[in-house]
């Protein structure tokens, strides 16, 4: 490995890994019954915005945040949603069940920074959707890195 410790987003795979990722999941997720009301009117483009921002927060190139709009756009997008804990959790199902299926890594140090991350986003998605919430104020995405499972670690 060098000096150099990969980000998250790289040891997933890169660019690709992401857009394979979010590709096979919506494709999940307007399928499912719990789900389906929530995405009916998704955009095309949402798996790819999707794609990037994940990318972005594991360590990836800012483009979500420099070309599509950023935090501000992500918390307009959960508004009103009003995300149950139901759907959450199906969410997370459908979004882990589609890491081993686009064959994301295996290892227990990224699924661990993985698993982290989408309980965080997906409780923070769930909250800013209720109804009448009043959402932190953050100029950018956060960031998400190892935490204390390093890559290649015994
Ligand atoms: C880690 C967790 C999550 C991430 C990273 C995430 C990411 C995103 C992003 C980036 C967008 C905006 C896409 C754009 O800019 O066009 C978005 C929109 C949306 N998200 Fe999430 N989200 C998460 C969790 C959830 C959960 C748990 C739900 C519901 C169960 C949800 C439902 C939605 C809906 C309904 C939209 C709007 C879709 C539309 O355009 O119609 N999200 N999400």
């Amino acid at each position: 490995m060098g000096d150099h410790q990969p980000t998250v987003y790289e040891w997933a795979g890169g660019e690709e890994a992401w857009h394979r990722l979010t590709e096979v999941f919506y494709k999940k997720v307007v399928e499912d019954d719990l789900l389906k009301p929530l995405f009916e009117h998704m955009q095309p483009d949402h798996p790819k915005h999707v794609a990037m921002m994940l990318g972005e927060v594991f360590g990836g190139p800012a483009v979500y945040t420099e070309e599509f709009g950023g935090y501000p756009r992500l918390v307009r997008r959960h508004r009103n949603r009003d995300i149950q804990p139901a759907q959450r959790a199906r969410w997370v199902e459908l979004m882990l069940e589609s890491a081993d299926e686009t064959g994301l890594p295996q290892d227990a140090e990224f699924r661990a920074a993985f698993v982290s991350y989408i309980e965080f986003g997906s409780r923070r998605a769930m909250a800013n959707s209720a109804p009448g919430a009043v959402p932190g104020e953050r100029e950018t995405l956060k960031l998400w890195g190892w935490g204390e499972a390093r890559p290649g670690g015994e």
